[in-house]
């Protein structure tokens, strides 16, 4: 039985975001903001996540402006830095994940901690004015905002903060936004992950262009 359906995938993105701005509650964002909300929405399917997004002002001028000065974007997990669509990107950035390196897992025992958090100890050399994105892992999260308690560790210029879940993720979420060491994007409570991060970056990135 033939079936119908939109096979145009220009036409697809249309409709969807047409169907998105009709039906969620953007009003509160500005346009900047807005565009940012709308492709997380989209790669959730989830009209109703906008309640639940805070971004802090300036958040994505300081992300944008990083990307345009060469910044590179770290990446709590391949699923993140994998869906980040290079042709997006103003400066051919680095797009950078260090989950698998060698030496994390080892860095992971002698931390006690998992080996998502572990990882980032091994962004410090270029984490200055960079844009981190952390989309799955709580402690990965609850690992940053220690690192930056270290008056002396290098400061990245804005924070995706969307870790998922039911362990952590809520709370990694509210420290960072509670301690506030950069301009940051969360989304509230259990709910954030991979897809949802990747779209901000996305999002960011083709403004920036
Ligand atoms: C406890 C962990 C959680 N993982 C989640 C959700 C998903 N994770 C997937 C995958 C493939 C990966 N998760 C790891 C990051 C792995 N996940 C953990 C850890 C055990 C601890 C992290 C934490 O609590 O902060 C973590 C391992 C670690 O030692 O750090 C991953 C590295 C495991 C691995 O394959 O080795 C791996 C990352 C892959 C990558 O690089 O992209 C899922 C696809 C689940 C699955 O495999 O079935 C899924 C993806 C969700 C997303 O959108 O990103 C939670 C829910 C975040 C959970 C933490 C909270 C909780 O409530 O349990």
């Amino acid at each position: 039985m033939p079936y119908e359906y939109e096979t145009d995938g220009a036409a697809i993105y249309a409709q969807s975001f047409a169907t998105i701005r009709a039906e969620a509650e953007l009003d509160r964002f500005d346009a900047e903001e807005e565009q940012v909300v709308v492709r997380m929405i989209h790669a959730a399917g989830l009209v109703g996540l906008e309640r639940d997004v805070k971004v802090a002002t300036g958040m994505v001028r300081a992300a944008r402006e990083a990307l345009t000065n060469g910044a590179p974007i770290f990446c709590d997990a391949f699923m993140v830095s994998e869906g980040v669509t290079r042709k997006r990107l103003p400066a051919d950035n680095d797009v950078i994940c260090t989950l698998r390196d060698p030496e994390v897992p080892d860095l992971a025992a002698k931390l006690k901690t998992t080996r998502s958090a572990a990882a980032l100890e091994l962004w410090r050399p270029r984490l200055e004015g960079a844009l981190v994105a952390i989309g799955n892992a709580p402690t990965a999260l609850f690992h940053l905002l220690e690192m930056l308690e270290d008056p002396a560790c290098p400061r990245p210029a804005a924070i995706i903060g969307c870790p998922v879940g039911f362990v952590g993720a809520r709370e990694s979420k509210d420290a960072l936004w509670e301690a506030n060491p950069v301009p940051s994007l969360i989304v509230e409570g259990r709910l954030g992950g991979s897809a949802i991060t990747v779209a901000a970056i996305n999002a960011i990135a083709s403004r920036a262009e």
